[in-house]
């Protein structure tokens, strides 16, 4: 449970009445745990994981990207709401996590949609330059890597796209001015910048770990 910003109790509640129990979902964080042990923390929480399929249906998404994908979980739950004939392009660099991810796409049905481009993000984005624009993204990657995947995405996003980022609150020490450590900063200022630019709108859930979403003007 990842709602760390709620008591306990609430938390449990709001996730007992947002996501429901998901056979394949269930599985694939169970077989990450198994595998990976502590690493599998890295996966996003099934409240985010409902929350990623809605916007991809309220958004009728036909072109999305994922940056991050680990063992599959947040790209299961954006390739299940695309729109009829949506793509979904997955950005990793590790091909053995993602080696439990493209099992997982078969198993949902969805590997016929995903596609999965191996290696450090930020050379493999810059493909998308001069493509179809992208409707809708998720970053959910090495943090130091987040002011340019930003950049990037915003260079292809579609006005009305939006960027949905994890993190941002990473676990509420961005807003203790004591907490001085790299990756604090890192998200600080990537917050900062992201509240700045007049190209988008934001606003920052406190789902899980702090997640923002941002919309293209
Ligand atoms: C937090 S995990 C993603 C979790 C995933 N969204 C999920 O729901 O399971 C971060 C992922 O980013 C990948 N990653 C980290 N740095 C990267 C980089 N520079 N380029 C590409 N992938 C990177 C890691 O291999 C890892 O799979």
């Amino acid at each position: 449970m990842k709602a760390t910003y709620l008591e306990p109790a609430v938390g449990q509640y709001l996730l007992a009445h947002t996501a429901r129990p998901d056979e394949l979902l269930d599985a694939l964080a169970l077989e990450t745990r198994e595998l990976m042990g502590e690493r599998a923390n890295m996966q996003i929480a099934p409240d985010q994981g409902r929350f990623l399929t809605m916007i991809a249906q309220i958004s009728a998404a036909r072109n999305a990207v994922e940056v991050g994908t680990f063992t599959g979980y947040s790209s299961v739950c954006l390739a299940r709401g695309l729109a009829p004939g949506g793509r979904l392009t997955c950005f990793d660099a590790s091909e053995e996590w993602t080696a439990v991810a493209r099992r997982y796409w078969e198993k949902a049905g969805v590997a016929d949609r995903v596609e999965l481009r191996l290696g450090p993000a930020e050379a493999r984005l810059r493909e998308l330059t001069g493509g179809p624009p992208v409707d809708l993204a998720f970053i959910d990657a090495d943090k130091p890597g987040y002011p340019v995947y930003y950049e990037i995405l915003m260079s292809v996003l579609a006005p009305g796209g939006v960027i949905l980022v994890d993190n941002t609150l990473w676990s509420g020490r961005v807003a203790h001015p004591n907490e001085r450590d790299e990756t604090t900063q890192v998200m600080r200022e990537f917050n900062d910048l992201v509240m700045a630019d007049p190209r988008s709108t934001s606003i920052m859930l406190p789902m899980a770990d702090g997640l923002t979403m941002i919309r293209k003007h």
